[in-house]
């Protein structure tokens, strides 16, 4: 019988699933990391929440681990590329405390206009401050979203209820699905300029840290409301106790911290700030949601081999297993090309099954392919929301096939269009492994790897030369060199695998070179 350690607060819906589907359980909640590390070794499965921290060394420790479950969203506590090299799956519940968390947004965003936490104490000190606590309504106020994805189109929604006036930074908004939200694109100074109320809906990432960061702060309007339930890490926490304390930001209203759990926080001891400890989803019917979604994947994965919800796996079954792992393997990696090489909104993505791969089940491909494009820009997408993720953007999805493939047995084209114009890459299976093999309609046969350098230029002498001496220069080592181009001093790409990911400064000199017209670092 699989064993399952339940290592955070799961609510009892889960443990009535493990008892009713034969899986046996323990409830271990609050290890410390060396405490997990003992007993990891002992489990099949894992199911979590934010608490416990998965690292590497505790992944490393996990002999029989084979599912981690995230009763939840975010996976920032599970170190994935570990897991991924383990062979563990890792899975979360992408929709089930989406609403709570929005809602706590917005409890946030009136707690801060109306002062309510500050006024509640007040007065239960019999006080009766009546003339200190002056409001600020929200009607006709606007409200910044960034980040407009699940969670922020929740927002969107109830805040276009009270009338607000709603506008989104999220550079992978796509402008139908802006008008479907009802809420105005817009860049991030613009925002920063314009809102009255600013709520934070990404994920933590490279990109997304310190996104209001003591600049972008201050240019934020005098008296603006901030409210983060998302990460800790989005917002500088120092430079906002700055603004709050010289009256620059009128209020604040966190949930989640730097570090957590937060016992000392530069934020704490202001009366301008609401903080609550990382209760975005915990409201019984979340939690409800979630635990039930989490017992049946493990369940349904420790006894059956089905994969739901999986981000780092496909989700096939075992019958289809051994036929598509592949071709899902090389969808993924040809839509995280694909999905690294446009900075733009994605209009439409098409992908093209051609050979034998064309008498296949698509769906796990096409499912793959489209995490794969979407990947880069929403952290934590997986096969099974990716196709719901792609239609709520209001990304036009196509797939085609065709029998004949006229130079390899089979061929993957995944064609994406934005506002700017259409990219498309295609690939094939030589061996078992994926290989890439056509580029901007230029032919080529790449292998993947795990840190890629893209460059497109004009064939002219000179240039490999110049590449491998800024790469040599840089102590970029080259561990595969492959070249594509349409004819001798016409368009070409060069598709380098190197063993150390090049700076920006680097890739700037690359850019920099004559008849460079394109340079991208990519990772797999
Ligand atoms: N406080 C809590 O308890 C709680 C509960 C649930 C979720 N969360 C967190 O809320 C966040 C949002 O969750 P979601 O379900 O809406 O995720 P989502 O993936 O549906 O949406 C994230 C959005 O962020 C956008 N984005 C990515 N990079 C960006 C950037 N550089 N600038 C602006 N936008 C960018 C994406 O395009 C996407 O639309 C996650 O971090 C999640 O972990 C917190
Ligand atoms: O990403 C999430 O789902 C939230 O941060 C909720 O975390 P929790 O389940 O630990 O409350």
């Amino acid at each position: 019988m699989p064993r399952v350690l339940i290592a955070d607060k799961l609510s009892p819906a889960a443990v009535d699933i493990f008892k009713n589907r034969g899986v046996d359980f323990d409830i271990k909640t609050g290890l410390a990391k060396d405490e997990l590390i003992a007993v990891i070794g002992d489990y099949d499965g894992i199911a979590i929440r934010s608490g416990a921290k998965l690292d590497k060394d505790v992944i490393a420790a996990a002999t029989n681990l084979k599912v981690i479950a995230r009763a939840g969203i975010g996976v920032d506590n599970v170190d994935i590329p570990a897991a991924t090299a383990k062979g563990v799956v890792v899975m979360n519940t992408p929709f089930g405390n989406s609403i709570t968390t929005a809602e706590h947004a917005i409890a946030m965003m009136f707690a801060l206009a109306r002062q309510i936490p500050a006024a509640d104490a007040s007065t239960q000190q019999g006080k009766w401050e009546k003339n200190r606590f002056m409001g600020v309504e929200l009607y006709a106020k606007t409200l910044g979203l960034i980040g407009a994805g699940n969670i922020g189109g929740i927002v969107a929604d109830r805040a276009n209820g009270l009338k607000m006036k709603v506008i989104a930074y999220d550079p992978f908004l796509s402008p139908e699905r802006a008008i479907e939200m009802g809420v105005e694109k817009v860049e991030l100074e613009d925002l920063l300029a314009r809102a009255d109320v600013i709520t934070l809906h990404t994920p933590l990432t490279d990109k997304t840290r310190n996104i209001l960061s003591a600049e972008n702060l201050a240019k934020t309007k005098k008296g603006v409301l901030i409210v983060n339930c998302a990460r800790g890490g989005l917002v500088d926490e120092t430079a906002l106790r700055e603004l709050l304390d010289n009256g620059h930001v009128a209020g604040a209203g966190f949930d989640v911290f730097v570090t957590e759990p937060a016992k000392e926080n530069p934020l704490f001891g202001s009366d301008k700030v609401v903080a609550t400890p990382h209760l975005g989803a915990s409201t019984n019917e979340a939690q409800e949601n979630v635990a039930l979604q989490v017992a049946e994947q493990v369940s349904d994965f420790l006894l059956t081999g089905a994969v739901t919800n999986a981000l780092n796996s496909p989700s096939i079954t075992a019958e289809e297993a051994p036929k598509l792992k592949p071709f899902v393997a090389l969808a993924e990696k040809i839509g995280a090309f694909a999905g690294q090489m446009v900075d733009f909104g994605i209009n439409s993505i098409d992908i093209a099954y051609e050979g034998q791969v064309a008498q296949l089940n698509v769906k796990p491909m096409t499912s793959a392919a489209l995490a794969g494009v979407l990947r880069p820009m929403l952290a934590e997408i997986n096969m099974v929301s990716a196709p719901a993720v792609a239609k709520d953007r209001g990304i036009v999805v196509s797939e085609s096939r065709q029998d004949d493939s006229p130079i390899y047995d089979s061929l993957m084209r995944v064609t994406i269009t934005t506002e700017k114009g259409v990219r498309a890459f295609a690939g094939t299976v030589i061996g078992g492994a994926p290989r890439i093999v056509e580029v901007k309609g230029m032919e080529l046969d790449a292998a993947f790897a795990p840190a890629m350098l893209y460059v497109n230029n004009l064939d002219k002498p000179g240039f490999i030369g110049a590449l491998g001496t800024i790469l040599a220069e840089a102590g970029v080592n080259i561990a595969t060199f492959n070249l594509g181009r349409v004819a001798a001093e016409e368009d070409a790409i060069a598709l380098v695998g190197v063993d150390q990911a090049p700076a920006d400064t680097v890739l700037a000199q690359i850019q920099a070179l004559p008849h460079v017209k394109e340079a991208r670092a990519l990772t797999f």
